[in-house]
């Protein structure tokens, strides 16, 4: 029997003053629904877990502008994005570091959600299932529990374009990559990974997306700053 708890993650990025986050928090407070930051975490309701966007890949020490996991553990935040796409193109985050700092937080008590998907070029290349592979070998080559993981699935190409992958799309790329678990990680993994999609969700097309049986959530960037995310929030009616 597969225990997949359906997962939605608000990804705010680079954005929100105070007053702007603190409008947020409420419409999520009052939300009739089952950030990365301290103040964020203060404002929210306890059934809501917060998650940094990007951590060091190791040990803390002199490496400025950075968050190392111990810090964000320190702090209660409980979750970790890595791999982002924005990170890997913007800031040159290989597969390498990106799996680097996938095991340093899982190693320190944090859960990560890891960020996979292709450009553009790479799908009409025919390339998606490769390169999602790819960046998630590099990870499975680094460590040995998956259980404090969820994959984010995020066409880079549907990312803040409002070109969102269509619901055979997303399934298909999922099936394929929990195919790759269950031959290249566990049958046991293969079942229980939450594979999440991110690229244009809103509240008009997650009810189609997330009923496919490979989609256990998403990861929302634009509509998750708006009224919009307690829709997505709710895309499957509470399931526990
Ligand atoms: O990058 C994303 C979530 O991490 C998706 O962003 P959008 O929902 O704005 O396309």
């Amino acid at each position: 029997m597969c225990s997949r708890k359906f997962f939605v993650g608000g990804n705010w990025k680079c954005n929100g003053t105070v007053d702007e986050v603190k409008k947020i928090c409420c419409m999520l407070n009052n939300g009739e629904v089952p950030c990365p930051n301290h103040i964020v975490k203060s404002m929210l309701r306890t059934d809501f877990q917060v998650a940094a966007q990007n951590c060091w890949k190791g040990k803390g020490g002199a490496f400025t502008g950075e968050i190392s996991a111990e810090m964000l553990a320190n702090l209660h935040v409980p979750w970790v994005i890595l791999g982002h796409s924005e990170r890997r193109q913007l800031c040159g985050e290989t597969d390498a570091i990106v799996a680097e700092k996938t095991a340093y937080a899982l190693d320190n008590g944090l859960k990560v959600c890891l960020c996979v998907g292709e450009t553009l070029e790479e799908r009409e290349r025919n390339e998606t299932g490769a390169v999602v592979a790819r960046q998630t070998a590099a990870v499975a080559s680094k460590i040995c529990c998956w259980a404090n993981v969820v994959i984010a699935y995020e066409p880079i190409w549907a990312i803040g374009t409002g070109k969102v992958a269509t619901p055979q799309q997303a399934q298909e790329v999922h099936y394929n990559l929990r195919k790759w678990l269950d031959c290249y990680v566990s049958p046991h993994v293969a079942m229980n990974m939450r594979i999440i999609y991110g690229g244009s969700v809103t509240a008009a097309n997650c009810k189609e997306i997330g009923a496919n049986p490979d989609v256990d959530g998403f990861l929302v960037g634009g509509a998750s700053l708006k009224e919009d995310f307690i829709a997505i929030l709710n895309a499957r009616n509470y399931q526990h």
